[in-house]
């Protein structure tokens, strides 16, 4: 029964995976250490990083890490009962813009960043699936520091695939994945440095 609890390993990297219900493309070195260094740091310093909190039963509960929204700004988004106005493309966002734009052949539009301090900082099983997204969005999610697993999990077989997310990584998800499977990044005890992460979306 224990095997229940299990994740199967990644099978393949740098192209198409496809799942039951869905696609993903794994590509670890998508930044050498030089370039993934530097924009960790970047990233860092100048980015606005926030504490937003979610209403829970009357209660702000804040989330275990830090966000930040840019891209267009006719572009609002709302997750989670909060809705953001993006900041202005900053030079580092639009330079991996392009180069994932490319990869993915998606033009995206707005990124959502998020930073882990440390093993503390998670984000739970939820999808992408927000209806400014459409049907079968295409998300393409960056990395940047410390390696943290994520996992996903299918709605209706629980099914499992959990993969470490290294710096500088890319992690493209797509066709009906957000529609049949939740991801997560979970807590960890281990003791970890910052780690952050960017996801590209397309806001119709
Ligand atoms: O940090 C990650 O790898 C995932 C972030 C995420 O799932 C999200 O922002 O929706
Ligand atoms: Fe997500």
């Amino acid at each position: 029964m224990e095997q229940l609890d299990m994740f199967a390993p990644a099978p393949d990297y740098n192209k198409t995976i496809k799942i039951n219900n869905g696609e993903y493309i794994y590509i670890p070195n998508f930044y050498g250490r030089i370039m993934a260094n530097y924009y960790l740091q970047q990233f860092t310093n100048t980015i606005e990083w926030k504490q937003e909190s979610m209403n829970m039963y009357g209660k702000q509960i804040p989330f275990p890490r830090l966000t930040a929204w840019y891209g267009e700004n006719d572009k609002p988004y709302s997750f989670s009962g909060i809705t953001l106005q993006p900041h202005p493309w900053t030079k580092e966002l639009i330079e991996i813009k392009d180069k994932i734009d490319h990869k993915a052949q998606v033009k995206f539009n707005s990124v959502l960043l998020n930073r882990y301090r440390n093993g503390n900082d998670s984000i739970s099983w939820h999808t992408d699936a927000e209806k400014e997204l459409g049907k079968n969005p295409v998300i393409a999610s960056v990395n940047f520091g410390a390696e943290r697993k994520f996992q996903l999990k299918h709605m209706h077989t629980d099914e499992k695939i959990e993969l470490n997310l290294k710096h500088g990584s890319l992690l493209i998800m797509k066709g009906e994945l957000q529609h049949f499977w939740k991801h997560q990044v979970p807590k960890t005890k281990m003791k970890v440095e910052e780690r952050i992460n960017l996801t590209f979306r397309v806001i119709k």
